[in-house]
This record gives structure tokens, C-alpha cells and sequence, in this order.
């Protein structure tokens, strides 16, 4: 099967009650510790591209690797951009073989960002592919920008109707209080998702896929990993894997994991060099941290996501 878009996984999810994960992939490692967790359960698959891997990693060399994890698992799999910031990034990932692009805007007024998702949209749908857009400003760090918890806003449900018609995207993502990175809530307060507004947006647009940025829910035993072995991430919280299954149940089709793979795979590190300081093979530390990858991913496609088996 060769990549595929989002828009059959999104229907089938969105009637099923269920949501896709959107891993975030930088290497060979990730991309085999994700691919072959989703082959073992026959999970439906997102992969996702930011600026910064095609910095780090190369667009081709992402490409090729994701096109292996095809070949190599039979799956249907999402190439995705995320965090398109320009029209020029998403026409060069549409051009080069991405099924999916992100055009985010959303750091621009409500005007600005109809107009560059709507010329987006109609680039990406005269290549068959399609288009996830954003309302609202998560915190954390996004789009280059280091949003202040104070400064970042929840999305208006009263602007969705309007700009879904204007831009014509195919999912939107939208902020409820998740947030980019391994500090998402304020040590001693209760993490709480505004589900209140997630349902109040599903109510003005019914059957329309909704994507959750900043998913990660920092797993303590990773964080505990890192700071028993060197490294020093204190308070570092994500969001309780209870609320997302809650957000898969409803309209949230899509779920964006990055940190959580971090996380793995630097405390697996970490913890083996601390173990191991006499050793210097690359592969005999990125063997475990794969492992741990593909065990993390397994995890949140039964436990969390629920799409296991929906391939
Ligand atoms: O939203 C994300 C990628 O776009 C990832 O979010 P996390 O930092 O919570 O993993
Ligand atoms: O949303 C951001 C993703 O986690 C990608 O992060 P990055 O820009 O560091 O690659
Ligand atoms: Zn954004
Ligand atoms: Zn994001």
C-alpha cells in the first residue's frame, strides 16, 4: 500500500470513537520503534515532518525513511507536515511526495490566516492532498514563538463555522489547554482539558475531524529516568492519558505526539550510559532506546488511542 491521506482514517475514527496518533520523526530509530509497534497491532498510522527535522534530518532522507516503514509494514500511513509556516513549505512537502500538510497560522489575525490556509488548501487539493489548520494559540513553545501561558488563548467556537468554510481544510486543530514540550501544567495545579470547548466547536462543526497539538503526557517513570541518571527536568508534567481517551471518544481524530518519544528515548540513554560508561557503540545504545519507542507507542495506541486493529 503506498502512503496514503488522512481522510478515510479520519471518518472511520471519527464514527469509531477513536483517534490516530501523529508521531513526529527525526530518524531512522523513531521510525522503525513507531512503525513497528503500529505493524504488531495493525494500527493506522500518522507520520509527521517539522521544519526542524527536515533541518535536522533532510526532507529525502524522511521520505525514504517513511516510504521503508511502508514497504516494511504494509500499513496505511500518513506523510504529514507539521507545522507548515508558509505557503512555500507546504507547496514544497505537497511537491515532494507529503500526503499531508499543516498550514499554521494561527499566531496571525483571523483574516491573514483564512487567506494563507485557503491558498494552501487549494494548492494542496489540486495535488490530492489534504490540509489540517489551526485556531487558537497553544502555550509553550509554537511556531518559533514562545507563547506565555497568559498570552496563549483558547479557540473562539464561534470562529470555527466561518473559517472551516472560508478555507475549506480537511481537520483543524484547535487549543484547549494542551501545550507544546515536557512542561505543560504548573506543578501542584490539576491538568484539566476545557473539553467544554472542544464540545461546543464539535457542536457547530458535526462530523468534522478535530487534531490535539502538545498530547504528550510526560510519562513519570521517563521523567524519573532522566533525573535518576544525570539529567535534570524537575516538574515536568503532561496531559493525564485519561483526558485524551476522553478527546479520542469525541470528535479528536488526531493525536500529536512528540515529547513522549523523547522522553523514551533519552532516559533509555541516559540510563545506559550511566550503566555502561565503558561502552561506545551507537547501536547498542539506540537498540534499547528503539525499543522503548516502540514499547511507548504500543501503549498509546491500545491504551490511549484505541486504534489498534483499525489498519
Ligand atoms: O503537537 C506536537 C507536534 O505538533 C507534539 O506535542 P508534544 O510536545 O506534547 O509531544
Ligand atoms: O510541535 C512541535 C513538534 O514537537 C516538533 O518540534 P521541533 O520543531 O522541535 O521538531
Ligand atoms: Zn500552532
Ligand atoms: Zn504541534
Amino acid at each position: 500500500m503506498p502512503l496514503v491521506t488522512s481522510t478515510e482514517m479520519f471518518k472511520k475514527a471519527y464514527d469509531g470513537g477513536y483517534a490516530i496518533g501523529a508521531f513526529n520523526v527525526n530518524n531512522m530509530e523513531i521510525v522503525q520503534g513507531i512503525t513497528e509497534a503500529a505493524k504488531d497491532l495493525n494500527a493506522p498510522l500518522i507520520l509527521q515532518v517539522s521544519k526542524g527535522a527536515r533541518a535536522y534530518a533532510n526532507h529525502t532522507y524522511l521520505i525514504k525513511l517513511v516510504e521503508a516503514a511502508v514497504i516494511e509494514t504494509g500499513l496505511p500511513i500518513v506523510l504529514h507536515l507539521d507545522h507548515g509556516d508558509s505557503f512555500e513549505t507546504c507547496k514544497s512537502c505537497i511537491d515532494g511526495g507529503f500526503t499531508s500538510v499543516m498550514i499554521d497560522a494561527s499566531s496571525k489575525p483571523f483574516a491573514e490566516n483564512i487567506e494563507i490556509t485557503r491558498k494552501v488548501v487549494e494548492y494542496a487539493h489540486d495535488h490530492g492532498v489534504v490540509v489540517e489548520a489551526e485556531l487558537g494559540a497553544l502555550a509553550g513553545v509554537e511556531d518559533e514563538v514562545n507563547v506565555s501561558a497568559e498570552n496563549s488563548s483558547y479557540t473562539r467556537p464561534e470562529e470555527v463555522q466561518e473559517f472551516v468554510s472560508k478555507t475549506g481544510c480537511d481537520s483543524l486543530a484547535i487549543a484547549i489547554g494542551t501545550s507544546h514540550g515536557a512542561y505543560k501544567f504548573k506543578p501542584g495545579t490539576k491538568p484539566q482539558l476545557r473539553f467544554d470547548i472542544l464540545e461546543e466547536v464539535s457542536k457547530r462543526l458535526p462530523g468534522f475531524p478535530i487534531v490535539l497539538h502538545g498530547s504528550s503526557s510526560v510519562p513519570q517513570e521517563y521523567v524519573k529516568m532522566i533525573n535518576d541518571n544525570g539529567g535534570n527536568m524537575p516538574g515536568a508534567i503532561g496531559v493525564p492519558e485519561d483526558q485524551l481517551r476522553h478527546a479520542a471518544s469525541l470528535s479528536v481524530c488526531k493525536i500529536n505526539i512528540d515529547s513522549d518519544l523523547r522522553l523514551a528515548m533519552t532516559g533509555t540513554i541516559r540510563q545506559f550510559f550511566a550503566e555502561h560508561p565503558d561502552k561506545f557503540d551507537p547501536r547498542e545504545y539506540l537498540k534499547p532506546a528503539r525499543a522503548n519507542i516502540k514499547e511507548l507507542v504500543k501503549h498509546k495506541i491500545t491504551d490511549v488511542l484505541g486504534c489498534a486493529g483499525k489498519a
